[in-house]
């Protein structure tokens, strides 16, 4: 596998794992799609756009060059927004080398097929080696170096440890997986529930209603998961649980921060990307395509939707017929 990685994506997360691989003297080339806002990076050394303030690494190649920027890179990761992530793996569908192992670090389910990131990548690029990084990891704290650590998860174990040698430094911890499906569904789903946490927050339930969404959203999160074919144990890790606890505990999850302004009843037309608006839609329609008892996702869903408010919301999920804790309906 060539040493160099190749980035495609330059918003907050893209610019973050790039800059953290740089920093850790990998070769690296960050791409975006908007020459003027690259050229600014170049000559600032900081994207501004997206990571307020933050010094990059000196390391980073900067491109606006879709093909050349992937030219020789042994890795290459994903990390524009879910719903755009299919049309990017087009482009570069043609134009790769035969080694190279492409990365979903997108979270979300593709509106138009209803794929994982993983499944995308697979249909895309079924000769070569496909994989995803899920995990607890907000951009501003890995792009700032701080610890952090991820999941990375491939059908084959060997290629997932191989990947985690390949990305972890000090700062980055990765752990290997080989429930891909898992990993993506963990991941999307969170979002969904952090919007639901950030209503709680924003409409001041109290943080004894925030801790029980949590943990409500988190049985949600794996019933629904597991349905569709994951493994519990992923669900527990980081990229399920570790960042179902991240995005639902902190305005710095746009998801959550999202949520809050729905709670507090604010404008929503300035909102920085919240996947889980998306992920709500097609979610809760696979939910109900396939019985899955998913309130928490359908509520969010007709939410967003405008179909009920957030008294009413509150109202029908207290109004639930009760049930053990673990699922099973009283006798
Ligand atoms: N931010 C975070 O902390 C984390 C984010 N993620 C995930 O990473 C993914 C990307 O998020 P993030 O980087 O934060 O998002 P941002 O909103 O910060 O940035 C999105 C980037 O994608 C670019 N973009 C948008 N549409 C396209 C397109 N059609 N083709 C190419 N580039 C495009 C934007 O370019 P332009 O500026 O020109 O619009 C921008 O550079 C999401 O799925 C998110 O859930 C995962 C972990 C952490
Ligand atoms: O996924 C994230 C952290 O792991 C980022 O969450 P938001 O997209 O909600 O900001």
């Amino acid at each position: 596998m060539s040493n160099k990685i190749t980035v495609l994506g330059s918003g907050a997360w893209g610019t973050a794992l790039a800059s953290n691989q740089a920093v850790n003297g990998k070769t690296v080339t960050l791409w975006g799609r908007d020459p003027a806002q690259m050229q600014l990076m170049r000559e600032s050394g900081r994207n501004d756009k997206y990571l307020s303030g933050v010094q990059l690494s000196t390391n980073l190649t900067f491109s606006d060059d879709l093909l050349e920027s992937i030219s020789g890179a042994g890795i290459i990761l994903l990390v524009t927004p879910a719903q755009t992530l299919a049309d990017t793996a087009q482009k570069i569908a043609g134009s790769i080398g035969s080694g190279t192992v492409i990365i979903s670090c997108a979270k979300g389910i593709d509106q138009n097929t209803g794929e994982t990131m993983g499944q995308i990548l697979h249909r895309i690029f079924p000769n070569h080696q496909v994989a995803t990084l899920s995990g607890p990891s907000f951009a501003i704290d890995v792009a700032s170096n701080l610890p952090t650590a991820v999941t990375i998860a491939a059908d084959e174990t060997k290629t997932a440890l191989a990947l985690c040698a390949a990305l972890s430094n000090k700062n980055l911890r990765c752990y290997a997986s080989n429930d891909q499906l898992g990993v993506d569904y963990g991941g999307a789903l969170k979002n969904v529930l952090a919007i639901a946490a950030g209503i709680v927050h924003g409409r001041s339930l109290g943080a004894s209603a925030l801790a029980a969404l949590t943990t409500r959203g988190f049985a949600e999160l794996q019933r629904v998961a597991l349905a569709l074919g994951a493994q519990a144990e992923t669900l527990s890790g980081l990229s399920g649980f570790g960042d179902l606890v991240l995005t639902c505990s902190s305005e710095k999850s746009r998801n959550f921060a999202y949520g809050a302004a729905i709670g507090r009843g604010e404008d929503l037309t300035q909102m920085k990307l919240a996947e889980g608006v998306k992920t709500a839609q097609i979610a809760a329609s696979i939910a109900q395509n396939n019985n899955i008892d998913a309130p928490l996702i359908f509520a969010v869903n007709e939410l967003l939707s405008g179909s009920i408010n957030v008294d009413e919301a509150i109202a029908q999920l207290m109004a639930r017929p009760l049930k053990s804790e673990a699922g099973i309906k009283p006798a």
